[in-house]
């Protein structure tokens, strides 16, 4: 089964190829860079589905494959705070999107503050961790739950639910 993977991040790809493995022993990867077609940072639980489900199926588009991932981070309002929020796709050649939602945490308040001026968490998570690529490493979850989950484990989660949903469907 050849699987395409919408990203070149290096959390998210770990996540898609570690869960996809485990479940399809004849699994082969092609990777693209894929566009989300909604804003650099999504502020909603809308929008951050929306994002999963456009890689997804761009990625299907640019591919051979028999199916494709998108998965995408963004941020939502609850009450008087804000929470990271992911979301993923599956993408099937007959047009079928399965999608599904995985952890959701609290950003600090001067984080959020942050995001609610216009900035994108990913700068904002390596001004503050003083690091690169914050995004692709633990991610804002490894930081804020002191390296308990980082970002691979948790899209795993989400990736887990995607693969469970498309082996009920073709059972
Ligand atoms: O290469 P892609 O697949 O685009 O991965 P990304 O991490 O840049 O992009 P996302 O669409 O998942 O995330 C939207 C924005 O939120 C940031 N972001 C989301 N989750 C994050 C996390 O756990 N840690 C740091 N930044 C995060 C990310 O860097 C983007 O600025």
């Amino acid at each position: 089964m050849i699987v395409a993977i919408g990203t070149k991040n290096k959390a998210k790809t770990a996540a898609i190829q570690n869960v996809v493995n485990r479940y399809f022993e004849d699994a082969s990867f092609e990777q693209f860079d894929a566009r989300s077609n909604v804003s650099e940072q999504p502020f909603s639980h809308e929008e951050t589905r929306q994002g999963a489900i456009n890689r997804a199926v761009n990625t299907l588009q640019m591919s051979g494959a028999d199916l494709s991932f998108g998965l995408e981070g963004g941020v939502q309002e609850v009450g008087d705070s804000m929470y990271c929020c992911n979301w993923g796709a599956i993408a099937l050649k007959d047009g079928t999107v399965l999608t599904a939602a995985g952890a959701q945490f609290l950003l600090p308040e001067e984080i959020a503050e942050k995001l609610r001026e216009g900035k994108e968490l990913g700068p904002v998570m390596d001004d503050y961790t003083k690091q690169h690529d914050t995004r692709s490493n633990a991610g804002a979850v490894g930081v804020f739950t002191a390296g308990l989950i980082d970002r691979t484990e948790m899209f795993e989660h989400i990736v887990k639910l995607l693969i469970g949903q498309y082996l009920f469907l073709t059972k």
